[in-house]
C-alpha cells in the first residue's frame, strides 16, 4: 500500500500532540503510517520468515544513514485508523507482523494495535531504537541502540540541503542511549539486540554498552542475543562492510544478521 503525504507530524512528538501547522484541527485518530507492505524479514533472528510491515512515520533521532529517511529527516504519512491497518494486515497471508518505523514507540496507539494484532493471533515484532519503553504485546524485541557513528555530523548527513542535522546532531547525541528503556525492554519482553556496525571503531562502544546492561538488567544478556548488521542501505554499501562485519562476529562471538531484502530488492521501497 503506497502511502503518500498527507498531514504534516511534528518530528519526533508523539502522535497526541495535535498538527502544529493547524492547532484547530482535531488530534488526528490512528497512526501515521508511512508504509505498509508485505515482505520478507530481512533481518535478525527471523530473517526470512514472510511477514506484514507496518511502518509509522515520526522518529526522536536522526541517524545519519536511516534508510527510511520519509519517517524520520522528511516525515511523511497518512493517518489510517487502527480498523484499517488490521484490515489491510489481514488482506495479506501471513503470520508475522512487524511494527517498524521511524520509531514506533512513540505512539501511544501502537500499544492499541499490538494488543488487536494479539487478540488475532499475530506474531509481532517491533523494530525499536531502543530508548521509549511501552507495556505491550510484543513477541520479539527487535532492539537496535545507536551508537555514535550514526549521529550526524557535517561530514555525514543526508544529502538533501533542507533538513537541520545541526540541530538534531545534539538531540540524537543525547537521546540515543537510555540505559533504563533499554532495560526494562530486555527484562519484559524476548529480544534480539541489532548493532549497525561499520568496522572495528564500533565494537568499544558495543562492549561498554552490554557491560552496562548486564550490570543494571535483572535478566541474562547473552552475546548470542547480540547480533551484528553491516550499515548500508545499498547493495553497493552493503558490498563494502559485510565481510568486514561478518569477521567482527566472529572475532568476538556474536550473531551476524544480513540484510536480506537489500541483498533482493536493494532499496526499493515498500521491500
Ligand atoms: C528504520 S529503523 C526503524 C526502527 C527503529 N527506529 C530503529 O532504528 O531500530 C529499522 C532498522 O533498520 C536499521 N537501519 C536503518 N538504516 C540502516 C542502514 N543504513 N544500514 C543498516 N541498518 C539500518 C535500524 O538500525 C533498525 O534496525
Ligand atoms: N524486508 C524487510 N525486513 C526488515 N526488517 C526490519 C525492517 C525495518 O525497516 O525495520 C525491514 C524492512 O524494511 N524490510
Ligand atoms: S532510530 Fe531508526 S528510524 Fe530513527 S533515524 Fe535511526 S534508523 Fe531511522
Ligand atoms: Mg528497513
Amino acid at each position: 500500500m503506497p502511502v503518500s503525504d498527507s498531514v504534516d507530524l511534528e518530528s519526533g512528538a508523539d502522535s497526541d500532540t495535535a498538527d502544529a501547522e493547524d492547532e484547530s484541527e482535531a488530534t488526528p485518530v490512528g497512526l501515521p503510517i508511512n508504509e505498509l507492505f508485505y515482505s520478507l524479514q530481512g533481518e535478525g533472528t527471523l530473517a526470512g520468515v514472510p511477514s506484514v510491515f507496518v511502518r509509522t512515520s515520526g522518529c526522536n533521532l536522526r541517524c545519519w544513514f536511516c534508510d527510511s529517511y520519509h519517517t524520520s529527516w522528511e516525515p511523511t504519512h497518512a493517518w489510517l485508523g487502527l480498523a484499517e491497518i488490521v484490515a489491510e494486515i489481514e488482506s495479506h497471508d501471513a503470520d508475522h507482523v512487524v511494527l517498524t518505523g521511524g520509531e514506533p514507540l512513540l505512539h501511544e496507539e501502537s500499544v492499541a494495535l499490538l494488543e488487536a494484532l494479539d487478540d488475532r493471533g499475530y506474531h509481532t515484532t517491533v523494530e525499536t531504537n531502543g530508548t521509549i519503553y511501552r507495556d505491550a504485546p510484543i513477541d520479539l524485541a527487535s532492539i537496535s541502540p545507536k551508537l555514535e557513528s550514526s549521529t550526524p555530523t557535517p561530514e555525514r548527513a543526508p544529502d538533501e540541503d533542507d533538513v537541520d542535522a545541526d540541530r538534531w546532531a545534539e538531540r540524537h547525541e543525547r537521546e540515543r542511549i537510555d540505559l533504563d528503556a533499554l532495560s526494562r525492554l530486555v527484562e519484559r519482553y524476548t529480544f534480539q539486540l541489532k548493532f549497525v556496525v561499520t568496522d572495528a571503531g564500533d565494537m568499544p562502544e558495543i562492549l561498554a554498552l552490554l557491560e552496562d546492561l548486564r550490570a543494571t538488567a535483572d535478566v541474562p544478556v547473552r552475546d548470542d542475543d547480540v547480533l551484528l548488521m553491516p550499515e548500508g542501505a545499498t547493495r553497493d554499501r552493503l558490498a563494502e562492510t559485510r565481510a568486514r562485519v561478518a569477521d567482527l562476529a566472529m572475532e568476538h562471538g556474536f550473531r551476524y544478521t544480513p540484510r536480506l531484502h537489500v541483498d533482493l530488492w536493494n532499496d526499493a521501497p515498500e521491500t
